[in-house]
């Protein structure tokens, strides 16, 4: 069972951009990427499809044609609604105008549309083809923006279906949530928006898990664009998810819980186009089981009255209402799927279906079984596959005999032909307050009973990542770990083993609130009592603030504080609240600590208003074009307050309004470095540059000037100025991060390269 996907490594659906120029060739899996429509053909799929009446007789050329068309560009406005109105308005009042009858060689490409069921028109479509917005000025201009606003994370680049399932968790900012399966993190971002919808003070909190190490630092670094003191990200197999104590004998239940599980990943066929080729239904078979133990995981940890949403980007059966079906007989009577027809009522939606059919594969060819029982016939008879013999397909792939009974129509199919989109599957679950009596002869699915995960199978994520290796089955990893102790123990484990057996992650503490430096840093800023100074967290073992404080909320700290962190398997927690600066002349300086741009609105809450500067966009054009400019540029009572300011962090507000060439939509906080003649803005260089885009209407951010002595680091960096640019647009406040696209890479965490940091502090 588990047909591997041979020779599919890094990302699937990374070469999308060379489609339609060369043929598929058998020889690279890659290469099917480029595939034409003519060749997008795979006669077990149409098979199977057509016997599962998914779609209408009269509606599968369209649904079958579309599949082979290129996916739309969609991207969703992102942040706090004050911030995200501002963007939006951006792309509604200035570029969606710049693009209006654009032709290329006589045919005219329409401008971005807003999606029509996403609620307030924060989301987007764009249908150009991508060779025209590489080729046509308009439409050039508004991608660079998309990739500016992406990389910092104002924008988030990802499939419309797939921004669904948050919106139908109705989440509360008090919430306690859990998004099982998180990486790389585009849903885990909405969740997060929708605790904290003014970002202000939110109580809630988001457990984001994966069971992919690697991915977890992915969504580490997406999530750091959408700060949070109530998130907590995690790294275990969501089958295995452990109970959380939050002390006094409390264990934590979730309101709210995503599982937006591992799947076959066959309605993203419109981007990963090798799924033409690979695709048998013992894809979705073998990935039923594992799908079916992490939602009954979820079933066990929520609250009653908490709702639970089940997706994937699949359209098959096996991994949608089988599943389901099975979990709710594996809990009977303590759940019902929720009517949402009345959700995101512009969202065309096909409703879950009651019967299906079941196929194996066992020569190349899809064979149908219509009850399990007819199936381990085939199987002892040798028409099936050898190893079917000890595992085969569960029997809960198969419709229960109560299928009817479990409102299986409540569910969503989302078809591509509909909305010009990919494919998806979204149940809404909830736990009834008290559950109903059941019948002696109601059916019921033990979980425990059921075969273990099949090894070795892959999925894809609607962001065409191969996610799913091992990690799959417990019993694989449990082998694993087994057999690398066995080494240790003889002295024969090779160094990357022992590694293994270890969980990698440093330590979380909460530094002592009398802290030295909790008070060095209070005084400073001259926090207010309501600073929570007990809630700071470090990376060590003894609460040693060494170089970078996180600040989280109440229930994050009460998880941190009552579980051993090494059973925990936390990657993340809270947000970077406070960075070290290192220099040679720390002595110098009244407090080593700066507020992290991340951090900014956090801790703001408690800073008084005296201790924030306001500056108009003349300073801040300063600051922007000029990586250290001396403090002689300034004017006014700006100067005035850094003549007699000590060296340290300010923190500043540059003013709405219009000044200096530029135009900024709301007010924005950004943390400054105040040296002895110089001042430097404590932004990531990117971020940097986009805001100047946005706020300047071009970047005129120059290049770090070389240092005159970068040996000792302690002199004065040479600055030059330039002139003015002309102006457009807005500002808010943005965190630091990198594009969604590019988030396979490695967690981006600088704000100011260290060389920076010294050079700005010395200077
Ligand atoms: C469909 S993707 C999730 C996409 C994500 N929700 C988003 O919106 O960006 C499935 C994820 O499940 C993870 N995964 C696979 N098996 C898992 C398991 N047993 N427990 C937890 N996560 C698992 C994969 O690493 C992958 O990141």
């Amino acid at each position: 069972m588990g047909r591997k996907h041979n020779g599919r490594g890094g990302q699937a659906g990374k070469h999308n951009d060379r489609r339609n120029r060369t043929k598929p060739q058998r020889g690279g899996a890659n290469d099917w990427n480029n595939i034409v429509p003519e060749n997008m053909q795979n006669a077990n799929f149409e098979e199977y499809y057509k016997a599962q009446n998914i779609v209408p007789e009269d509606e599968w050329d369209s649904f079958l044609n579309i599949l082979k068309e290129e996916l739309p560009t969609t991207f969703r406005v992102t942040g706090s609604r004050a911030h995200a109105s501002v963007i939006n308005g951006l792309i509604k009042d200035t570029y969606v105008p710049s693009m209006q009858d654009c032709e290329v060689d006589g045919v005219k490409y329409d401008p971005p549309n807003a999606i029509g069921w996403y609620p307030e028109g924060l989301a987007w479509e764009l249908s150009a083809p991508k060779r025209i917005v590489r080729k046509q000025p308009a439409f050039k201009s508004f991608q660079r923006f998309l990739v500016g606003e992406t990389e910092v994370g104002n924008l988030s680049r990802q499939e419309a279906v797939s921004m669904i399932p948050p919106l139908l968790m109705d989440v509360e900012p008090h919430h306690r949530c859990l998004d099982m399966c998180a990486a790389p993190g585009s849903k885990t971002a909405q969740i997060i928006e929708a605790l904290n919808p003014h970002h202000t003070e939110s109580t809630g909190m988001l457990i984001a898990n994966d069971a992919d190490y690697k991915r977890t630092h992915m969504l580490v670094h997406q999530t750091g664009r959408m700060p949070s003191k109530g998130l907590v990200v995690t790294n275990f197999d969501a089958t295995m998810f452990p109970n959380i104590s939050l002390g006094g004998g409390e264990t934590l239940k979730f309101d709210r819980i995503l599982g937006d599980v591992p799947c076959s990943g066959d309605g993203t066929m419109r981007k990963n186009r090798e799924i033409w080729r690979k695709w048998s239904p013992m894809d979705g078979n073998s990935l039923h089981i594992v799908q079916l133990r992490i939602l009954d995981r979820a079933m066990n940890m929520l609250k009653p009255g908490g709702r639970l949403v089940y997706s994937t980007c699949s359209f098959n059966p096996a991994e949608n209402e089988a599943v389901v079906a099975a979990a709710l007989n594996a809990h009977p009577g303590e759940y019902s799927i929720v009517d949402v027809s009345d959700k995101l009522p512009n969202l065309k939606r096909r409703p879950g279906i009651t019967t299906w059919k079941v196929a194996s594969h066992p020569d190349g060819k899809n064979v149908y079984h219509e009850t399990y029982e007819a199936y381990r016939a085939a199987v002892e008879a040798g028409e099936e596959r050898d190893k079917d013999k000890d595992k085969g397909i569960p029997k809960t792939v198969w419709p229960p005999a109560n299928a009817t009974e479990l409102g299986l129509e409540r569910s969503l199919r989302l078809l591509p032909h509909d909305q010009n989109t990919g494919g998806f599957f979204v149940c809404v679950l909830e736990k009834k307050l008290k559950p109903d009596a059941v019948a002696a002869d109601a059916v019921r699915v033990n979980i425990d009973e059921l075969p273990e995960a099949d090894e070795g199978v892959e999925a894809i994520d609607d962001k065409g990542t191969l996610s799913l290796k091992r990690q799959l089955s417990p019993s694989v990893e449990a082998a694993e770990v087994a057999a690398k102790k066995a080494k240790l123990e003889a002295g024969t484990a090779t160094k990357r083993e022992k590694r293994d057996l270890a969980f990698r992650e440093d330590p979380f503490s909460f530094v002592d609130p009398a802290h030295d430096e909790v008070q060095s840093i209070v005084n400073w800023f001259q926090l207010k009592d309501s600073f929570p100074r007990d809630k700071l967290l470090v990376r060590n073992e003894y609460g040693n603030p060494l170089r970078t404080m996180y600040i989280v909320n109440d229930v994050v700290k009460a998880v941190i504080s009552n579980n051993d962190y090494t059973r925990l398997r936390m990657i993340s927690a809270g947000v970077k609240a406070f960075v070290r600066q290192d220099s040679q002349k720390r002595d110098e300086i009244g407090c080593k600590w700066r507020v992290s741009s991340a951090g900014i609105l956090e801790v703001l809450q408690d800073v008084p208003e005296s201790k924030v500067h306001t500056v108009g966009l003349d300073s801040f054009r300063t600051l922007t074009e000029e990586m250290y400019p001396p403090i002689d540029k300034f004017t006014g009572a700006f100067k005035e307050l850094l003549d007699k300011s000590e060296v340290g962090n300010m923190l500043i507000k540059v003013e709405a309004g219009e000044g200096a060439g530029g135009k900024l939509d709301l007010p924005m906080y950004l943390p400054v470095w105040k040296a002895k003649n110089s001042m430097s803005l404590l932004i990531d260089k990117k971020e940097k540059s986009v805001l100047s885009e946005r706020v300047f209407g071009a970047d005129i951010c120059k290049p770090a000037p070389p240092r005159k002595d970068d040996a000792s680091g302690l002199n004065t960096p040479e600055v030059k100025t330039e002139g003015n640019t002309p102006a457009v647009n807005t500002e808010v406040n943005t965190p630091v991060g990198e594009g969604e696209e590019d988030a396979e890479g490695e967690a981006v965490e600088e704000e100011v390269g260290e060389d920076e940091e010294e050079a700005a502090l010395n200077s």
